[in-house]
């Protein structure tokens, strides 16, 4: 698929996430990543779902240099290092869902961990709600390179495989492509507000 039907089906995912309330105000950035070095990500401080394909910024993988001048996401380097660990990577989403944002608070571990749900199998190479699927959950900071750095540690002995989320922030998750990449938002998403309505039922 080109880079142009690529950014067509991005943009559209972001009005999706605009109107499932998962991106409110400015919250969240999307990326995509583009034949050869770079990446398109979207521009910083933006309502993230009204966005067209001239609201997406060119920047350089390895170095995060933006050739153009203008100003992507504040979180670019999250992307950036999600497009270098990981080289199937194709296109990445980050949200803020209440059920991500409060699930991320009431959980203490550096992992949410999901199991039994037949909606596991959303997610890329899961094929049984018996398995256990893991997805880490780092403390929020509000200095990017700091967090990438934590990121990259624990992504050198545990690779993430999904995406991971920040405590009290949101998901940030990805997939070969936009279609798989939504698909595993979507996923997730139904999977945490489960999570969420389980644990306050069984605390009753
Ligand atoms: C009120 S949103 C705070 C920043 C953030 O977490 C986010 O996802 C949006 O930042 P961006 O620079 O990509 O607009
Ligand atoms: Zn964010």
């Amino acid at each position: 698929m080109t880079d142009e039907t690529q950014l067509t089906q991005l943009v559209a995912a972001c009005h999706w996430i605009g109107a499932k309330g998962w991106a409110p105000a400015t919250g969240g950035n999307m990326s995509l990543r583009q034949e050869g070095r770079y990446c398109l990500l979207s521009e910083s401080g933006k309502d993230k779902g009204a966005l067209t394909a001239d609201d997406f910024i060119q920047v350089e993988i390895a170095s995060n240099h933006v050739p153009s001048g203008r100003k992507p996401s504040a979180e670019t380097g999250l992307h950036t290092l999600i497009y270098r660990l990981y080289p199937e990577a194709g296109a990445i989403l980050h949200t803020h869902s209440v059920n991500a944002t409060v699930l991320s608070r009431v959980e203490k571990r550096a992992a949410i961990l999901l199991q039994g749900y037949e909606m596991q199998k959303t997610l890329r190479e899961q094929q049984s709600h018996l398995d256990t699927v893991a997805i880490p959950l780092f403390d929020n900071d509000q200095d990017i390179s700091a967090l990438a750095q934590r990121i990259e540690f624990f992504a050198s002995e545990t690779p993430i495989k999904w995406g991971f989320l920040l405590r009290g922030h949101g998901l940030t998750c990805w997939g070969r492509d936009v279609a798989e990449a939504k698909r595993h938002l979507e996923g997730l998403e139904f999977l945490f507000q489960c999570e969420l309505q389980r644990r306050q039922l069984e605390a009753k």
